[in-house]
């Protein structure tokens, strides 16, 4: 069994008046099911106001159930005497960094929280050099978060929340706030936390490009898992993707149309080298001046974004 796991979960946020009567009630989440396996990477891509906030909040005990169950690692969230376990196996990374950092300098912020739950100094400060060294920041470990990037910064917080030695660490839209170069970093370290450390990742995000190396994708929309698979399952269904108000990353749009026009490409998302085999014979006959003999067509990289092509 999963290490989340939720069962026909349903949260409902009530507005009362000052008198307490029930004036409006919002359905967030609506029977969602799902099972977490241990040690996988599942991205979580939704429109704005599916409900991806709120099931975090729900797998963390920031929220608890209105109906159904979520278990953490076997601990019901509803049963408040789990409270503290189920927060020391299940990280929370939020968007803005800054909400989240609170120390003058690295090493102290990152160490705040084990300190916090009476680990001994010793160790506290062996988990600080690992979780720095994990996330590529021991250079900086003297530094005022202040002068870090937005990237940099976020990688202390994922390192505040790994020397807490969660089994799991669920991050929504981390990189929401960060430019380019710096959502490149964090995508990378949580994809290392992964694959080293074997911890489960469950990352929120509207970055398509960010699901591609997922284990697993599930898609919510108005509260409801819509879709359930691989990255190159999930996109190799376009339209449904697009009926849920999903923006389909480049090259996967390019080479559908492709498709519909009549051109042999595989499905879901391509790889580049599929991409070329498939798109380069029928570029050299189009433009013959304008391939090279490498067999690359500058004009065709600009179709996606490095990653988007992989
Ligand atoms: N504090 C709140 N009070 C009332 N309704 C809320 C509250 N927070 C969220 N909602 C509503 O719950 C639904 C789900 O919101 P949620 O923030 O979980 O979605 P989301 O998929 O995370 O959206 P986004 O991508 O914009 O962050 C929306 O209809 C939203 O308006």
């Amino acid at each position: 069994m999963g290490i989340i796991r939720a069962s026909k979960l349903i949260y409902e946020y009530i507005r009362r008046d000052e008198d307490e009567h029930v004036e409006e009630v919002n359905r967030a989440i609506d029977q969602l099911t799902v099972d977490i396996k241990k040690g996988d990477f599942v991205a979580v891509l939704g429109h704005n106001g599916s409900g991806k906030s709120t099931f975090a909040k729900q797998i963390n005990g920031i929220l608890l159930p209105s109906g159904g169950t979520v278990w953490v690692s076997d601990m019901n969230t509803s049963d408040e005497s789990h409270i503290w376990d189920i927060r020391k196996t299940a990280g929370m990374v939020f968007q803005n960094p800054d909400n989240q950092i609170i120390g003058n300098i690295v090493e102290e912020d990152v160490g705040f929280g084990p300190e916090n739950l009476g680990v001994p100094t010793d160790e506290i400060w062996k988990r600080v050099d690992r979780s720095l060294a994990a996330v590529g920041m021991t250079a900086y470990r003297l530094k005022s978060p202040n002068k870090l990037s937005g990237g940099q910064k976020q990688r202390v917080a994922i390192a505040g929340v790994m020397a807490m030695k969660p089994q799991c660490i669920i991050l929504d839209e981390p990189t929401a706030m960060l430019d380019p170069n710096g959502r490149k970093e964090v995508i990378a370290t949580l994809h290392e936390l992964n694959k080293k450390e074997n911890i489960t990742i469950l990352l929120i995000t509207h970055y398509m490009e960010e699901v591609i190396d997922a284990d697993r994708v599930i898609v919510m929309d108005d509260g409801k898992l819509v879709m359930d698979g691989t990255p190159r399952e999930i996109f190799s269904h376009v339209q449904e993707l697009k009926s849920y108000r999903l923006d389909v990353p480049q090259v996967t749009e390019l080479a559908w149309e492709l498709k519909k026009a009549g051109v042999d490409l595989p499905d879901g998302i391509l790889s580049r080298e599929e991409f070329m085999n498939a798109i380069l014979p029928l570029m050299k006959k189009r433009f013959p001046d304008q391939v090279n003999l490498e067999g690359y067509c500058p004009d065709v990289g600009t179709f996606g974004t490095e990653s988007a092509v992989k």
